[in-house]
């Protein structure tokens, strides 16, 4: 018999876990602190296993998920926004599968509340409360993710400064099942950009990670209600290069939709992302120049910017 090893991430469970435990000398919060360390070091990524979403809410949130994408395709335009990739991203011939909608500041009940009125004028109440419901609760674990990784780093006299450049998008997203037993392209293989990603999905797998070594893990979640934390490239920029920013892509088959929500720490326009210089020594020499996240989009979503697996080190490496 063949012996066939299956890559997996690590699982790290947060259950039971509150963002101040790490003042009063949690001995959990030290030994998840130290997984969710060596976790991005390695892998960039982990499963999260985290029941202050809990799964009622969890669940709820796929059908009305197909609601938003089932009302007609003008109307889902009508999310335009400014920024690049947080309205409506859908028909393109690369990625014919998928399509999604960003929802700034989803922690927001009236900013969710506004986004609604444009796909239904008379209000869709279930709709708004669901998303900003489940946005708000999955914030907490986007910060206590990030307050681990600063304390990891030796960087608490940063925590509030850096708590305070962000903000969340919720982008949600539709990949059609491609009615195909061969596996096609859902969405390319990138890396984020943001500070940290948190992605769940429905019962459709799909969802890739690149190790460091090159090899695709195919993602399959340990039990259900489970989420996947993502480093981006502006935390990798920050830690000069210490924490990984991994590739990931999707991949379909079969006829069932897959529907997947991602909640986005992004960081601010006008918010300069500068290396601490504790994170710089002669074994660590600085990799990028301080930048603002908002103008480094503007390069990365042109052509050139697009056809650029390394945008980030093009637009700022040193
Ligand atoms: O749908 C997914 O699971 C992944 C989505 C993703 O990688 C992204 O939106 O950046
Ligand atoms: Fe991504």
């Amino acid at each position: 018999m063949g012996s066939e090893t299956t890559l997996k991430l690590p699982t790290i469970d947060f259950n039971d876990l509150n963002l101040d435990d790490s003042n009063n000398n949690n001995s959990k919060w030290e030994v998840v602190k130290s997984k969710v360390h060596n976790a991005l070091i390695e892998y960039g990524c982990f499963e999260a296993i985290f029941d202050k979403v809990p799964l009622e809410l969890y669940k709820a949130l796929f059908p009305s998920l197909e609601e938003l994408f089932d009302l007609p395709l003008e109307s889902k335009k009508l999310n335009a926004s400014k920024k690049p990739y947080h309205g409506y991203v859908g028909q393109y011939p690369m990625v014919p599968l998928y399509e999604s909608l960003g929802i700034d500041d989803a922690n927001v009940l009236e900013k969710v509340e506004a986004m609604t009125n444009i796909f239904w004028p008379n209000g869709n109440p279930n709709f708004s409360k669901t998303i900003q419901s489940f946005s708000e609760k999955l914030s907490e674990l986007d910060k206590i993710i990030r307050k681990m990784v600063l304390e990891s780093l030796g960087l608490e006299k940063y925590l509030e400064e850096h708590m305070n450049s962000t903000n969340y998008l919720l982008r949600v997203m539709k990949y059609k099942g491609p009615q195909t037993s061969e596996a096609k392209l859902g969405l390319s293989s990138h890396t984020d950009k943001n500070i940290v990603t948190i992605l769940n999905q429905n019962q459709v797998e799909g969802l890739e990670i690149l190790t460091k070594d090159g090899k695709w893990i195919s993602y399959e979640p340990s039990q259900p209600g489970t989420f996947i934390a993502m480093i981006g490239d502006a935390l990798h920029a920050w830690s000069n290069g210490r924490l990984y920013s991994p590739f990931h892509r999707v991949m379909m088959c079969g006829n069932e939709a897959r529907y997947s929500t991602g909640l986005f720490s992004i960081p601010k326009g006008g918010y300069l992302i500068k290396t601490p210089p504790e994170m710089v020594d002669e074994e660590h020499p600085l990799l990028y120049k301080p930048y603002d996240h908002v103008e480094f989009l503007n390069y990365y979503y042109t052509p050139q910017g697009q056809a650029d697996q390394f945008a980030l080190r093009t637009y700022c490496g040193l």
